[in-house]
């Protein structure tokens, strides 16, 4: 699964700029950044990469919605122009709704120029987990059909090995019908792993349910994933299965915002779709 990724690389860029990049340097004493900074700085820089005419997936999450909400204020000002949104979620939808970003849909728009999107973990080699804002479908049918997906996270969403980071999951978004037996299957599949399988619940003692109506069983490996890519396959192969958040070769480019500064990573070999009969 491993594929090579140019580390610290900044990619050529529009010249829409006008402000400086917003960086950190060592040089003058910086005032302490909280992560919502973070993630505000690193929606920024990726947003720069939207230009004028753009069909552009809107993620969804804390870090998405600064993206979102950037996007909003350069239409407004006049620095971007006839940009087509393309929301994961119905809480983005209302966002950019909100903000006046015109929105359509795959069925109109089954091309995606450039999606930006959080991620709940990123490793070494960008692959990444994303789900736990329970969007993870829509952003993966989304962002699958996208030129070039810009992953945006603050550097704690850095890790080695995917699943690794204490206490938390990889989502597997499940049909109702069926749902416990579906659990049951995920569990038994990964049970010699030492992965623990729930049901998520809304927090009111309900199942959490999607955007799609379905539910959420969160995987929590003992020791993170072992093999990225048989384990996707399994959870796939699983009747009632809908989507997992193991978000593997995707991404295009990742912009980790970081108390030190910005560090933008390149995935060359990253699965690109197929392109439209236009390019
Ligand atoms: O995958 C997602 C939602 O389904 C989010 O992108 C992910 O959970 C990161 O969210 P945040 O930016 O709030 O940390």
């Amino acid at each position: 699964m491993a594929t090579p990724c140019t580390q610290c690389v900044f990619p050529e860029k529009t010249d829409r700029r006008e402000k400086p990049r917003l960086s950190l340097t060592l040089s003058v004493p910086q005032p302490i950044l909280t992560l919502d900074d973070l993630k505000r700085i690193a929606a920024y820089e990726a947003v720069e990469f939207v230009e004028s005419g753009m069909v552009v997936g809107l993620g969804t999450g804390s870090t998405a919605k600064h993206a979102v909400a950037r996007i909003a204020e350069l239409l407004h000002e006049g620095k971007l122009k006839n940009i087509v949104g393309i929301p994961t979620s119905k809480t983005t939808e209302a966002q950019a709704l909100a903000l006046g970003i015109p929105l359509s849909d795959l069925d109109r728009h089954p091309f995606v120029d450039l999606a930006i999107d959080g991620a709940d973990e990123v490793d070494p080699q960008l692959n990444l987990v994303k789900g736990r804002g329970g969007s993870l479908y829509r952003e993966k049918r989304v962002e699958s059909v996208s030129r070039r997906f810009i992953v945006i996270a603050d550097e704690t969403k850095v890790v080695e090995k995917l699943g690794e980071s204490g206490g938390h999951a990889v989502p597997v978004e499940v049909a109702r019908f069926g749902w416990n037996v579906t659990l049951e299957r995920l569990r038994t599949l990964f049970e010699s792993s030492g992965c623990v399988a729930k049901l998520r619940s809304n927090g009111g003692g309900e199942p959490f349910l999607t955007d799609n109506m379905n539910y959420i069983v969160d995987l929590y490996f003992r020791n993170g994933v072992a093999y990225l890519q048989a384990t996707s396959d399994a959870i796939k192969r699983q009747i009632g299965v809908v989507e997992h958040g193991l978000f593997l070769d995707m991404a295009t480019t990742v912009i980790i915002a970081g108390r030190l500064g910005v560090t933008v990573k390149n995935n060359l070999r990253a699965n690109l779709p197929l392109l439209s009969s236009e390019d």
